[in-house]
């Protein structure tokens, strides 16, 4: 459904560094893959880069086997009827003034199948029903809404030309906790009714481990793992993912053990080292090990691992020597 290749984006203006740097990833019909990283690390970029909203400086991007060009209308067009992004803070995306009825509907009127008022008022009450809405809520106002019932609504919106690509990007972000979980129920049933395909971005873990299939780690614009989505969180193969994971106060361990922060800042993509991007804060690199000093020299390129891609010199293999190597001196770590 998605094939991005090799992207690289670099934001316009002079002395701009390049932010995402050769990413490459695909997506199957009704797949969801995930996004992790810290803040800054580049995975909101990447959504808008596939809807034209981020300028893509090299590598292309395919949405249902046809290369997107953002400069050609008609690709635009095509785009707009396959690919939907939502985004963290729904009122945002809400006019004020436009009932939800009216906000529901300019999504979707000028679509191939409305020509008439009928068909447009059984499409609103079709797209609220699959959000969970009754059909009165077409009459109310953006400011009569929950932040719960604001996001169903951009989603109706969202799901109103039939896409079958969405891109999530922290859409329960700005939620109550108890609200996240039936948005997240929402899209999980969506995904399965409609068979939509999901691009998810999250900070919470969570989120990723109940939404997707597979798992995309990011630094600094850079990807570091990839892997199914069990075998990512079960058995995480790059440092980062590992400390990522166990930072996580209400995600176990995988192993059990204490939790770990990962502290200090990632590197500033204007001076993304030469080496790995994770060098300065890894517990198993070459401040703690001698003979690691390739970490600092040379890249280390996406390569298989069992069923993973992981991008490391030194990956965790999961055998219980491995695992003591992990052990050594944690001064990342709190
Ligand atoms: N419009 C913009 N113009 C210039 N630089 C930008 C712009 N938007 C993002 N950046 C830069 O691109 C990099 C990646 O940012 P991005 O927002 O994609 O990261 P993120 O992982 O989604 O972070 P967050 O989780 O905080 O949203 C950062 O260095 C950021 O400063």
């Amino acid at each position: 459904m998605l094939e991005v290749e090799n992207l690289r984006i670099r934001y316009p203006g002079r002395d701009r560094p390049t932010v995402i740097e050769d990413v490459s990833f695909a997506i199957a019909p009704g797949g969801a893959l995930g996004l992790v990283g810290e803040s800054g690390s580049g995975k909101s970029t990447i959504a808008k880069a596939i809807v034209g909203l981020a300028p893509v400086t090299g590598g292309s991007i395919a949405v249902d086997g046809s290369p997107i060009d953002h400069a050609r209308a008609r690709s635009r067009r095509a785009l707009h009827d396959r690919v939907q992004l939502v985004f963290q803070d729904p009122r945002a995306s809400l006019n004020p003034r436009r009932s939800v009825g009216d906000a529901v509907a300019d999504a979707f009127v000028g679509g191939a199948t409305i020509s008439t008022s009928v068909e447009r008022g059984r499409r609103l009450a079709e797209l609220l029903e699959q959000v969970g809405l009754p059909a009165s809520f077409a009459e109310r106002f953006p400011s009569e809404l929950s932040g719960g019932q604001a996001q169903r609504v951009a989603i109706a919106r969202a799901l109103g030309r039939r896409p079958r690509l969405l891109l999530l990007d922290e859409v329960t972000a700005s939620l109550d906790v108890s609200v996240q979980a039936s948005i997240l129920n929402l899209l999980r049933d969506l995904r399965d009714e409609l068979g939509l395909t999901y691009l998810v971005i999250a900070h919470d873990l969570a989120i990723v481990r109940y939404l997707c299939d597979h798992a995309m780690v990011l630094q600094a614009g850079v990807v570091l793992e990839r892997a199914a989505v069990a075998e990512l969180f079960d058995e995480p193969r790059h440092p980062y993912t590992k400390v990522l994971i166990d930072s996580v106060p209400e995600m176990e361990s995988p192993d059990g053990r204490e939790l770990a922060l990962v502290t200090g800042d990632p590197p500033d993509p204007a001076h993304r080292p030469s080496g790995c991007v994770f060098t300065s804060r890894c517990p198993i690199g070459p401040l703690h090990r001698v003979g690691r000093e390739i970490c600092l020299s040379d890249r280390p390129p996406l390569s298989p691992q069992g069923d993973a891609e992981v991008a490391c010199h030194f990956p965790i293999t999961h055998s219980a020597g491995a695992r003591e190597v992990f052990d050594a001196p944690r001064t990342v770590s709190t």
